[in-house]
């Protein structure tokens, strides 16, 4: 409402003569011309002004531990007026995991409630229980969710990350045929062995006479070749970076527009990634199809299989359909195990205590006979190297390759904490602040002990999927996990039985927040041959 809006009324009542005989009395007079009331009949922005204010601190008063407008729950950390805890997550956002870990031991618990005005609702836990409650015994009230199905589409669109009820378990079913025991003893340990000597003569070998290397596992064999970086892997970097800051920001639909269109240089460049990628997939697609077409391939992988399987409605994939299956295959398999083994050997070059512990398990279970006879290796590695298991473990224990998750629930429950689920809530958990809990893991939590993996008998010690979800839990359990393990293992076994590595001095060794765990700055480390 504008200044002149009042005037008139102002004015009116000038003119009345009780009014005016009384105005023109000096006390009376005073205090009006002073007061509060003339300013607001004269300035009604500043009445605004302090309408907002007030209604401000009304607000303020009410949601004082929230964000507005949002319902009252227990335990909830950093907690603002009005904003909730966005400003907390928002300042220490490259340290996302730390500070997600943080708000259990600002309020001495195992579950507490997020609420952030950009967020939706979320009950965020490392209770060993409730997650196994949610990703296992009560599987069917929790799926994916539709904010965090919105923000993975344009990078993983119908895959199997991102599907739920049939379309997931048609992937699923039709991928798990891949992940036998016949493949794992006569194909995989095969592949793995020929990759990791490639990678051994062509980068190693070179690197030890130069005594200077950067470690990328991330980077595909056939680009040891390139000086920079593949045009591939840095598209599907940024994509990844893209789709989580989607993921933690619910209104990014709008902020994402606008920010690229502000400061372009500041956000993941999400169109040209995703390009990119969508492009090698469909290339993929095309040559394996010609490949098929000339009888040149044996339908035995992941992707024949797909190509050769019907849906659920008995048509056979489009191309578009295989397009999402190959890219969540690629994340899946890729990423995961690649960052997991920078982890591991910048814990190994950390731990030199370790590194002695698993170079002698290596020495004494293998031989150079066993590494050119796949079959015997695979054995030997499943039965003999329990202290590499153990290695392997702890290093996904605190810095697991996929950090933090969330699901979200069709029907109120109850988790065995006693905590309130609403309908409509997302249950977050967090492998990396649950991995270094003590509440969890005891004292020494954070310390690279691979020993805490090994029983009193010798044996590899398991622990349950809710207390280490490092590979999920229940149904949705990783597909890749001993195919993951076994490549990881054939890896660590191979390099560390060959060469002696140092870390480089003088790094900023911290991870990207991303879905995955990437290292922000890569690993440079020296290497000698032993
Ligand atoms: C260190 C390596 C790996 C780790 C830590 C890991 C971890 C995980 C986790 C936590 C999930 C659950 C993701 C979610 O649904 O939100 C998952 C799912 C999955 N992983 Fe892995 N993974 C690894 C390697 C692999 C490999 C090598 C493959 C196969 C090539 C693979 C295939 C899959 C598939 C297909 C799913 C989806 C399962 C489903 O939704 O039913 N993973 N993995």
């Amino acid at each position: 409402m504008s200044d002149t809006a009042f005037s008139p009324l102002v004015q009116f009542a000038m003119k009345q003569p009780i009014i005016s005989d009384l105005i023109k009395q000096p006390f009376v007079s005073s205090v009006l011309q002073k007061s509060l009331v003339q300013t607001l009949l004269r300035q009604p922005l500043t009445y605004g002004a302090y309408g907002a204010i007030a209604t401000t601190g009304l607000f303020a008063m009410i949601y004082n531990d929230r964000s507005i407008f949002s319902e009252k729950r227990e335990k909830v950390p950093f907690a603002w007026p009005l904003i909730g805890s966005f400003p907390t997550f928002a300042h220490w956002v490259t340290h996302l995991h730390e500070i997600l870990g943080e708000g259990f031991n600002e309020l001495d618990s195992t579950t507490y409630s997020l609420n952030a005005f950009c967020i939706p609702h979320m009950i965020f836990s490392i209770h060993p229980a409730n997650v196994e409650h949610v990703l296992k015994n009560n599987f069917e009230n929790y799926i994916k969710g539709p904010d965090f199905s919105v923000a993975m589409d344009d990078l993983f669109g119908h895959g199997i990350f991102n599907a739920n009820g049939e379309e997931w378990k048609f992937q699923r079913k039709t991928a798990s045929h891949v992940f036998n025991v016949k493949n794992f003893r006569d194909q995989f340990t095969d592949v793995f062995i020929e990759e990791i000597k490639f990678m051994s003569t062509n980068l190693l070998d070179r690197a030890a006479e130069q005594n200077r290397i950067r470690l990328g596992f991330g980077v595909h064999l056939n680009s040891l070749h390139e000086e920079e970086k593949v045009p591939f892997a840095v598209a599907f970097d940024e994509a990844q970076k893209g789709t989580f800051f989607r993921m933690i920001n619910h209104y990014w639909s709008v902020t994402e527009p606008i920010g690229t269109f502000l400061a372009p240089w500041l956000l993941p460049n999400m169109k040209a990634g995703v390009k990119v990628v969508d492009d090698y997939a469909r290339q993929v697609i095309e040559q394996r199809r010609t490949e098929i077409a000339e009888g040149k391939t044996e339908a035995k992988d992941l992707l024949s299989r797909f190509m050769k399987a019907s849906n659920n409605e008995g048509v056979p994939l489009s191309n578009d359909e295989l397009r999402d299956i190959v890219l969540n295959f690629v994340i899946a398999g890729r990423d995961t195990t690649a960052q997991a083994l920078s982890w591991c050997f910048y814990m190994l070059t950390t731990h030199p205590r370790v590194e002695q512990f698993l170079f002698n398990e290596i020495q004494e279970h293998i031989t150079d006979d066993l590494l050119e006879d796949s079959t015997a290796l695979y054995e030997v590695i499943k039965s003999k190297m329990i202290y590499a298991h153990a290695v392997f473990f702890e290093t996904l224990r605190l810095y697991p390759s996929v950090p933090l998750n969330q699901k979200y629930a069709l029907h109120d429950d109850i988790l065995p904490d006693g905590t309130h689920i609403k309908k409509g809530d997302y249950f977050v958990w967090s492998p990396y602040a649950q991995g270094r809990s003590e509440k969890t893991w005891g004292p020494d939590a954070k310390h690279f002990r691979p020993e805490r993996w090994i029983g009193d008998d010798g044996d590899l010690k398991r622990e349950s999927q809710g207390k280490w979800p490092a590979f999920h839990s229940g149904p949705r359990t990783c597909l890749g996990q001993h195919l993951a393990t076994l490549e990881a293992l054939v890896a660590i076994i191979f390099l560390v039985r060959k060469y002696k590595f140092t870390l480089c001095s003088g790094q900023d060794i911290h991870y990207q927040i991303s879905l995955t765990l990437p290292m922000k700055n890569g690993l440079k480390l020296s290497v000698e041959k032993r």
